[in-house]
């Protein structure tokens, strides 16, 4: 099992967590939306590093930035299975062949 895999299962059972002795209950507890402005906060965060270009630092943010993407996922009873179900739904689509099909 993926680091991610573990991660998201570990998001879900806090959901029933003691919010004062579990981060992710406390974010869950404050509800979708402000899961969702935790996660465009992390995600601003990391676009930052990226510009600047510390590798360290990027790789942080970006840990924030799937760590927070699991929790607004799980506010909404969402999980990475549900994601990996699209991603596997697109794979060996190309970008430029699905953005064509739209016209
Ligand atoms: N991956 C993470 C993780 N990444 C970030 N965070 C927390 O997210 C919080 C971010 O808070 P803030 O935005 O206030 O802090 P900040 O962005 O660092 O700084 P400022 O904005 O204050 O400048 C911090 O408390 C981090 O510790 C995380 N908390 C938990 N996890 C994982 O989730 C698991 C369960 O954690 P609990 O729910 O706390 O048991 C842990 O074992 C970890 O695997």
């Amino acid at each position: 099992m993926s680091a991610l895999q573990r991660l998201s299962d570990t998001v879900a059972a806090r959901g029933s967590a003691d919010p004062d002795d579990s981060w992710t209950a406390r974010l869950l507890a404050a509800g979708p939306e402000k899961c969702a402005e935790k996660f465009g906060e992390e995600a601003i965060e990391a676009v930052i590093e990226a510009v600047k270009g510390d590798r360290d630092r990027l790789i942080g943010e970006a840990a924030d930035v799937l760590y927070h993407l699991l929790v607004m996922l799980a506010a909404r009873d969402l999980s990475l299975a549900d994601v990996e179900a699209e991603l596997s739904r697109r794979e060996g689509v190309s970008g430029i062949a699905e953005k064509a099909a739209r016209k």
